[in-house]
C-alpha cells in the first residue's frame, strides 16, 4: 500500500539518470523489446525509437519507476506503452486476476480514446500472429464519467487487461463498487499517469489521493510530463516509489528547448481589431500551409471567426466543449483524415476559467435561468495530448494564459517527423503574456545558435498586403453581429446533436447506450457493436473486418449528414469575396504566396510521415519562411531542421533536480 508518508520517504532516495554521452543504443532490439511488438511497429512505419523511447523503455522494462519529462510530440506514448504491453505479454496468467493489470489515467476523454487508438494500431497488425505464438488475449477497455452504472460494470468485467480512464472516473468506480480495492491490490502491476502535468489542473486531486492508498507497493509507476510543473512534482511525491527520472534535452543547448526543432515560431504584433483582417491575409493570400489549427479562447470567438471566414469562402470547423462526444471524436478523426483544412479549436484551460465565471453569474440571473447555457463537459481537451495527425500551422488567434498553454498548443504541429510551424497574433494587451512565454522559453535571440526557442517576426506578410484587404474585411466583421453569433453557435450545435442522433440511428439494434466513447469512431463503433470492448481475439477479427467494411460504406453515405465544416452564415458568402482581385495583390506578398505553395506542392507528395532530410539541406532550401522575406530585411532560421529521433541528432538525458 503507498501512504503519502512513504512517498515523501521515496522521494529522498530516487534514484537519477545521468547520461551525458550520446546515447549508443538506437534499434528497437537493442532496447529488448519483443520482436513481435517491433514488427508491429515496422508495418506501421515506424522503424527507430525516439530519445524518450531509447532512455524509457529498457528502465521500465526493468520493472523501475519512471517520472519521465520530453516535448510535445517526442513519442511518450509509445514509451510507456511498448513496455506495458510487453510486460502484460510475458504475464502467464495464472494467476486469476479481478481487476485490470494495468490502468492508464489521463485528463480528458479525447486522450482516453487516443490511448486505446495507439493500442489499436499497433496490435492491429499483429495480434493474428500474437494469438498464435503466444496466446495473448489482451482486453483493453476505456470507461468515462458519463458512463452509467451498468455500463461501467459491463466494461469491468472480466476483468480487463488495461484499463485506461479519467482519475474521477476511476474514483466513482470504487465509490459504486464497480471497481474493488482489494481487487486492484491484488491485480494492479503497472500505472500510468499521462499528461501528468494536467492531472491536477483538471482538478484531479482528491480523485487521485482516493486511489493511492489501494495502490499496492509492488505496482510500477510512471509519470509522463511534457513540462516540469510544481504539479508534477506533487504527483511524483503521492504515487511513485525512488523514481527514476529522465529529462530530454539536446546537447548544446543552453536552456532546454521546449519546443521541437522542426517547428518555426513566428508572431504578428497587431491590433485586437485587427486581429480577423491578419488571419485573413494569411489564409486568403496563402502564407501559411496546410492542414491548420486555430486557437481562440472562447466559443463565442470560436464561431465569430467561423462566420467571417466564411464569407471569404473559407470553411472551418469548430471543436470545443458544448458538442456532443460523439461529434468532437469525429470532428478529430475527420480533420486527422484530412477531410478540411482549417479547424477553429477552443482551448480548453483558458475556456474553463472563463465559462465558469460565466456561469456564476448565470446563478444570479433570471434571464439566463430561462436559456441556461449547454453544460460544457469538464473531461474535454484538445488543447493538450491529442495526436493533430499532419498540421503544418498553428495559429494562436488569441494567446494563451501562459507559456504552458503556449508550448501544448504550438506541440499540435511538428510531431514526430514532421515539419511545422506557428503564427501568433498578439495584441497590445496580449504583450505581457508574450513575454512571459518569450522568458519562459529563454528565446535566443542569437539566430546562429539555432535555438527553436525564437519566436521570430512572420516574415511574409507586407504593410501594403494587408491594407489592401482592410476594407473588405472590416466591412465583413461589422456584419457578423453578436446575434448571429449566437444563433450560428446553437445552429451548429442543433446539427450535431442531430448528428449524433443520425450515427445513434445507424446502431439502432446495438442494446448499448451510443452516447458512450465506444461508439465515436468508426473503429470503436464497430468494435461495441460487436461488445467487444477493444478485445482483440482471433475469431473476432475477421468480423471486425467486415463490418468495418460495411460501416465505411454506410459513413461513405452519410457523409454530408455527418460534416462538421458546414457553412452557418445566414447570407451566402458573396462571390466577389472568395477571390482577392489583382489589383489588390502586392506583388511582395504575391511572390512569398507562390513561395508557399510550392513549398506545399513538393511536400504534398509526402504527406504523412516525412523522415529527417539526409542533410538537412534540401529542406532549408524548400522553406519558404527560411528562404524569403517579405521585407527583404532579415533572413530567418540557420536551423538545420533536425528531427526528432534523426541520424545527426545528439540527445542527452539529466536530472531534472
Ligand atoms: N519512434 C517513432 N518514430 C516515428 N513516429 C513516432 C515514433 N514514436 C511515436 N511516433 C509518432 O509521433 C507522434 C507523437 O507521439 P506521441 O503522441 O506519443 O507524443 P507525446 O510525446 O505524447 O506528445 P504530447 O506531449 O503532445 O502528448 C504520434 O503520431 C506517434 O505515432
Amino acid at each position: 500500500m503507498v501512504i503519502l508518508a512513504d512517498a515523501k520517504q521515496n522521494i529522498q532516495n530516487e534514484k537519477i539518470k545521468e547520461e551525458d554521452e550520446e546515447e549508443e543504443v538506437k534499434t528497437w532490439e537493442e532496447l529488448g523489446l519483443d520482436p513481435r511488438l517491433i514488427s508491429a511497429l515496422n508495418k506501421n512505419g515506424i522503424d527507430k525509437p525516439t530519445p524518450i523511447q531509447i532512455s524509457g523503455i529498457p528502465l521500465i522494462l526493468e520493472g523501475k519507476d519512471v517520472v519521465a519529462r520530453a516535448k510535445t510530440g517526442s513519442g511518450k506514448t509509445y514509451a510507456y506503452l511498448l513496455p506495458l504491453l510487453q510486460k502484460l505479454f510475458s504475464d502467464t496468467g495464472a494467476s486469476k486476476k479481478t481487476a485490470p493489470s494495468a490502468m492508464i489515467l489521463v485528463p480528458t476523454r479525447e486522450l482516453c480514446q487516443q490511448a486505446c487508438s495507439y493500442y489499436i494500431s499497433l496490435c492491429g497488425y499483429e495480434v493474428l500472429s500474437l494469438i498464435a505464438a503466444c496466446k495473448v488475449q489482451l482486453k483493453v477497455v476505456q470507461v468515462t464519467s458519463s458512463m452509467v452504472g451498468k455500463d461501467l460494470r459491463a466494461a469491468l468485467a472480466g476483468p480487463p487487461d488495461i484499463l485506461v480512464s479519467t482519475p474521477a472516473c476511476i474514483s466513482t468506480c470504487l465509490q459504486s463498487d464497480a471497481l474493488k480495492t482489494n481487487s486492484i491490490q491484488e491485480s494492479l502491476q503497472l500505472l500510468v499517469l499521462d499528461e501528468a502535468d494536467l492531472l491536477l489542473s483538471y482538478g484531479y486531486e482528491d480523485d487521485l489521493k482516493a486511489l493511492t492508498p489501494h495502490i499496492p507497493r509492488r505496482c510500477q509507476c510512471l509519470l509522463m510530463s511534457a513540462t516540469s510543473s510544481a504539479d508534477v512534482e506533487k504527483l511524483k511525491k503521492l504515487v511513485l516509489h525512488s523514481p527514476v527520472i529522465l529529462t530530454l534535452s539536446e546537447v548544446g543547448d543552453v536552456k532546454d528547448e521546449m519546443i521541437p526543432k522542426n517547428v518555426q515560431q513566428f508572431w504578428i504584433s497587431c491590433s485586437t481589431r485587427d486581429k480577423q483582417l491578419y488571419m485573413l491575409s494569411l489564409l486568403k493570400l496563402e502564407l501559411v500551409q496546410k492542414k491548420i489549427l486555430i486557437f481562440v479562447n472562447t466559443i463565442d470567438m470560436g464561431f465569430r471567426l467561423k462566420l467571417f471566414l466564411e464569407q471569404f469562402g473559407i470553411k472551418t470547423a469548430v471543436l470545443n466543449a458544448e458538442l456532443p462526444q460523439n461529434s468532437r471524436l469525429h470532428i478529430l478523426e475527420e480533420f486527422n483524415a484530412g477531410l478540411f483544412d482549417y479547424l477553429i479549436a477552443t482551448d480548453d484551460s483558458q475556456m474553463k476559467e472563463k465559462e465558469k465565471a460565466n456561469d456564476d453569474a448565470q446563478v444570479t440571473s433570471k434571464k439566463s435561468k430561462r436559456h441556461p447555457k449547454p453544460k460544457l463537459d469538464s473531461e474535454f481537451g484538445v488543447v493538450r495530448g491529442i495526436d493533430f495527425k499532419n498540421v503544418y500551422t498553428v495559429i494562436n488567434f488569441e494567446m494563451p494564459l501562459n507559456a504552458a498553454g503556449y508550448v501544448h498548443r504550438i506541440g499540435r504541429t511538428g510531431r514526430a517527423y514532421n515539419t511545422g510551424a506557428s503564427v501568433s497574433l498578439v495584441s497590445e494587451d496580449e504583450m505581457e503574456v508574450f513575454e512571459e512565454i518569450k522568458a519562459t522559453l529563454g528565446e535566443e535571440e542569437d539566430d546562429s545558435k539555432g535555438s527553436s526557442n525564437f519566436i521570430a517576426p512572420f516574415p511574409l506578410l507586407t504593410k501594403n498586403a494587408v491594407e489592401s484587404l482592410r476594407y473588405r474585411a472590416e466591412d465583413v466583421a461589422k456584419s457578423v453581429t453578436k446575434i448571429a453569433v449566437r444563433e450560428s453557435r446553437a445552429q451548429d450545435l442543433r446539427n450535431e446533436i442531430l448528428n449524433s442522433e443520425k450515427l445513434k440511428a445507424h446502431f439502432e439494434s446495438n442494446p448499448r447506450d451510443l452516447g458512450t466513447e465506444f461508439y465515436t469512431s468508426r473503429r470503436s463503433i464497430v468494435t461495441e457493436s460487436l461488445n467487444l470492448y477493444f478485445s482483440f481475439y482471433l475469431a473476432e477479427i475477421s468480423v471486425y473486418c467486415i463490418f468495418v467494411l460495411l460501416i465505411v460504406g454506410m459513413f461513405a453515405k452519410s457523409s454530408d449528414l455527418l460534416k462538421h465544416d458546414k457553412e452557418l452564415s445566414r447570407k451566402p458568402a458573396p462571390a466577389h469575396l472568395r477571390a482577392v482581385p489583382e489589383y489588390l495583390q502586392d506583388p511582395t506578398t504575391q511572390e512569398a504566396s507562390k513561395i508557399v505553395k510550392m513549398a506545399r506542392a513538393a511536400m504534398g507528395k509526402t504527406p504523412s510521415k516525412r523522415r529527417p532530410a539526409s542533410k538537412g539541406k534540401s529542406r532549408k532550401s524548400k522553406d519558404p519562411l527560411k528562404a524569403h522575406s517579405a521585407e527583404g530585411a532579415k533572413r530567418f532560421g540557420k536551423r538545420k531542421g533536425k528531427e526528432m529521433g534523426g541520424d545527426k541528432k545528439k540527445k542527452r538525458t539529466k536530472a531534472d533536480e
